[in-house]
């Protein structure tokens, strides 16, 4: 049962995203044995799971792309979706293409040019708006991309392995950068990735999930400098969190 819910109700502390014992299977292949999330109003979460485990089908599932066989899902807001793959439209510049949502959305052009504007200065593209993906580095298009889905969704962004194709440079780079958006922007976000340094990193929780048929064998709240995430990074804990985390998966 899915269930969007496009307004937030009366009760704050309600999670955005709440996925209760989903199950789901392709065929003879059993992907989602049992999994249950929540993710709350300004959380960051992350699933980290081994390859192949099931986690964009989770995504798929909770944006309604995919069916569940059984379970329950609730959403409170709207959602964004970025891919691994930037998926900018090489022939449109990067004004058309941050505008895409929006335009799909029928909001007038003078009213998503405006609002495409005012972001581009946070995203770091000010004086790209008329360059076409092709013009700009990896970091950039995610960049672009990245605000392309906040167009789409303002309330939660899921980032599906955002980084994964960005040299190591680059993407410590975006890191950072994600950290400092999800700090303007106040937004609830939810991140798929198997690199375990970035799971620490950047997430208030994570869920560790088993190899498919896939089951969360753990929730970690990283409690340990969550004011100031870029302490983490030098953290010792983060060193014993890690250790735990590679015991879970092993
Ligand atoms: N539409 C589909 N039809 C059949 N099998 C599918 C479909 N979608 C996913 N699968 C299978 O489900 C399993 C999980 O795939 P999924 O992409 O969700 O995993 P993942 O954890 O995101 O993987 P990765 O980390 O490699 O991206 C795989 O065995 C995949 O082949």
């Amino acid at each position: 049962m899915h269930i969007p819910m496009n307004s937030y109700p009366n009760n704050e502390d309600l999670p955005l995203i709440s996925a209760e014992s989903i199950k789901k299977s392709f065929g003879e292949i059993k992907v989602l044995k049992d999994i249950s999330i929540k993710v709350n109003k300004g959380e960051f979460v992350t699933l980290l799971g081994p390859s192949g485990c099931g986690k964009t089908t989770i995504f798929n599932i909770i944006t309604g792309l995919v069916r569940e066989d059984e379970g329950k899902i609730t959403i409170r807001g709207t959602m964004g979706y970025m891919q691994q793959k930037d998926l900018l439209l090489p022939w449109k510049t990067i004004m058309d293409n941050v505008a895409l949502p929006l335009i799909l959305k029928g909001v007038g052009k003078s009213t998503w040019e405006a609002r495409v504007r005012k972001y581009l200065p946070v995203v770091g593209l000010e004086g790209y708006e008329e360059k076409y993906p092709s013009q700009l580095s990896g970091g950039m298009r995610q960049r672009a991309s990245f605000l392309r889905t906040f167009m789409a969704s303002e309330d939660i962004m899921l980032l599906d392995e955002a980084f994964a194709s960005l040299d190591s440079i680059t993407k410590e780079n975006m890191q950072k950068w994600l950290l400092e958006m999800k700090n303007r922007l106040n937004n609830t976000i939810l991140l798929i990735t198997h690199d375990i340094d970035e799971a620490i990193f950047l997430s208030d929780k994570i869920y560790v999930l088993s190899q498919k048929p896939s089951t969360i064998k753990k929730e970690i709240s990283v409690d340990f400098c969550k004011e100031d995430k870029l302490e983490r990074l030098l953290s010792p804990q983060s060193l014993l969190l890690k250790q735990e985390i590679l015991g879970l998966l092993g």
